[in-house]
């Protein structure tokens, strides 16, 4: 069962590392969430005679991505070492072409250690027994209203690549005068030094090397600011089909969207492979319930209202009938983001329009915001950054609160590694575009829809924490799992999806490879087919292949309870999680 050959089908372009061997890189790497690191040093060790560093660690795990779902098996003969697993794994170690002897006394002493190998099976979920008040005493009710004099609205700036998103971006933080003009003439000259004058304003939001010398957006971006009545932050997420993750990752953390619609070149965003309608797509599929569509570089196309009034015609027909957006939830705005009409300032350009600017339309949707906390909804936050510490029981976490409140003092368990640990305090971090200056504040209290920055104590070991674990209140641990139901939406698809075929699952800022198991119904009707058809609602089962996670259904969160999944690159179906199957 385990291909001992499976090094003769390498690619040139498929490095071999220098100790490594197929079988012998799954078996390291396949169950990392359940060893201890110590377990991987000394098993990478005894393989290579290196400790493990975080190079190797991601060069291996790297290549197990690549592999794995022809060996998925090799699990159950890592996690269950029995006698006689033991021993193929020896014999088939020892008949792989090693070549010299003194590679086979490293296989054979990598065949004992592989037995020696502790494998810490996830801790089973119990309640710890005391769980920690709040440092301070507070009057809720007051923090609250506090907070919602001034609430946050979210919002992701989506659509297809060159549209015009990050220009609009720096043009609506530049009218603000958040980005003051000294930086804007430092980046006007920068620009204009490549030849690149026109992304100036662009360059506000895209500050890497690579986004500014490819003139693209490779990443999502986001600030915070603040007007008079309202608070914002704002996320500026790639168009580039490449870069659809990292979008996906921005919707997840907003409120409302704006798409950026480019009028001088609407069709090539639009049709098939654009990426006007996957984004669209995208973010209904992940609760995106409101949408201003804004329709720029109307000075391209001379001002004109008829082709305005024709790509609105066009978009609502999509949104409405395919989509199923509310007609009401579709705002339309007419603007140019370069020249900043209607932006900040109303256009004059533009006299056949008489709505909002954007600026207005933001602040009027942040009042409907108005967070209406639920005061007993259970706190769950996801990790979106986690800063590395010296001390191993101290560490930093950044994210967005999903839902209910949280103060410092109070115990949280963070899963899917159930470690538990302190907050010691609480901050929200406001950036100041363009500039260093960063202002982090002290909070008493943070509530839904918040960005904040979690100081943590008293933790076992910060190497377990990632990216896209789920954090929640000491006394109420959410049990990682690898399968679930779900109640999946098909799009248009090039080929039927088949059980077992892989793919990637998105589910707020965590991709995974996933399949497949099993199919209930399709349309509503009991199902004996093995695969699903464009365009069709079904019940379905999916597991998860990497590991376990952890999970939440559409009934508890309304946002961290939906997945969309992925295949060859493009969007094929989307789906709310019915039910977690724990074995
Ligand atoms: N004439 C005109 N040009 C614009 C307007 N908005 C953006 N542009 C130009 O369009 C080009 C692309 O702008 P970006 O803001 O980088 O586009 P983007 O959508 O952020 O690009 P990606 O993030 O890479 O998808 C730049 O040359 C801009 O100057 C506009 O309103 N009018």
């Amino acid at each position: 069962m385990i291909d001992a050959d499976a090094g003769k089908s390498k690619t040139e372009s498929d490095t071999q590392l220098p100790f490594e061997f197929e079988v012998s890189v799954q078996i390291i790497d396949r169950p990392r969430r359940f060893l201890t690191f110590e377990s991987r040093n000394t098993f990478t060790n005894a393989l290579t005679g290196d400790k493990l560093t975080r190079q190797l660690e991601s060069q291996v795990s790297n290549k197990r991505r690549k592999i794995y779902h022809e060996h998925g098996n090799l699990l159950n003969f890592f996690t269950n070492p029995s006698e006689a697993v033991k021993k193929t794994i020896k014999k088939n170690l020892e008949k792989s072409k090693l070549g010299p002897s003194s590679d086979k006394d490293k296989v054979s002493k990598l065949a004992d250690d592989v037995s020696k190998v502790k494998i810490s099976k996830p801790a089973p979920v119990k309640k710890p027994a005391t769980v920690s008040k709040p440092k301070q005493k507070i009057n809720l009710d007051l923090e609250l209203k506090k907070k919602n004099e001034k609430p946050n609205l979210s919002f992701v700036v989506i659509g297809h690549v060159d549209s015009g998103k990050s220009t609009m971006t720096g043009r609506l933080l530049y009218d603000l005068n958040i980005v003051d003009s000294k930086t804007l003439h430092k980046l006007t000259k920068e620009s204009e030094s490549i030849g690149k004058a026109s992304f100036s304003l662009a360059w506000i939001m895209d500050q890497t090397s690579e986004e500014r010398n490819r003139g693209i957006t490779v990443d999502i971006c986001q600030t915070q600011f603040e007007t008079k009545q309202s608070s914002f932050t704002i996320i500026d997420s790639p168009g580039h089909k490449d870069y659809v993750p990292q979008m996906i990752n921005g919707v997840t953390q907003a409120d409302l969207a704006i798409a950026i619609i480019d009028a001088s070149s609407f069709e090539s965003g639009f049709i098939a492979d654009g990426q006007t309608k996957e984004h669209l797509t995208i973010a209904k599929s992940l609760g995106i319930e409101k949408c201003i569509l804004l329709i720029n570089k109307m000075d391209v196309v001379g001002w004109s209202k008829d082709r305005y009034d024709e790509i609105k015609g066009q978009l609502t027909e999509f949104l409405t009938d395919e989509l199923k957006y509310v007609k009401d939830d579709l705002i339309f705005l007419p603007a140019s983001g370069y020249l900043g009409d209607n932006i900040v300032k109303k256009s004059k350009n533009l006299p056949w329009y008489s709505g909002s600017s954007l600026i207005e339309l933001l602040e009027s949707e942040n009042k409907s915001v108005n967070h209406k906390i639920d005061k007993k909804s259970p706190f769950v936050m996801t990790i979106n950054d986690v800063m590395e510490s010296s001390k191993n029981d101290e560490l930093t976490v950044s994210g967005r609160i999903n839902s209910g409140l949280i103060q410092p003092g109070e115990s949280i368990s963070i899963s899917p590694s159930q470690q538990t640990a302190l907050i010691h305090s609480i901050t929200i971090t406001k950036s100041n575009v363009g500039s260093s200056l960063v202002k982090n504040e002290a909070q008493k209290l943070a509530i839904e829809g918040e960005f904040v920055e979690l100081k943590l104590k008293k933790l076992d070991n910060w190497e377990n924490i990632k990216v896209g674990d789920l954090c929640s209140l000491a006394n109420n641990p959410i049990k990682p799992c690898n399968k679930f139901s779900c109640e999946l939406q098909c799009f248009e698809l090039t080929r039927l999806l088949l059980i077992g075929t892989p793919f990637v699952m998105f589910r707020n800022n965590i991709s995974i490879p996933a399949r497949l198991s099993s199919i209930e119904l399709v349309n509503g009707k009991k199902n004996k087919k093995k695969h699903l058809r464009s365009n069709t609602v079904s019940t379905v089962t999916i597991e998860i292949l990497e590991r376990d996670m952890p999970l939440l259904t559409f009934g508890e969160n309304k946002k961290l309870g939906r997945v969309v999944i992925r295949k060859d690159g493009f969007t094929v179906a989307a789906g709310k999680i019915l039910d977690l199957l724990h074995e």
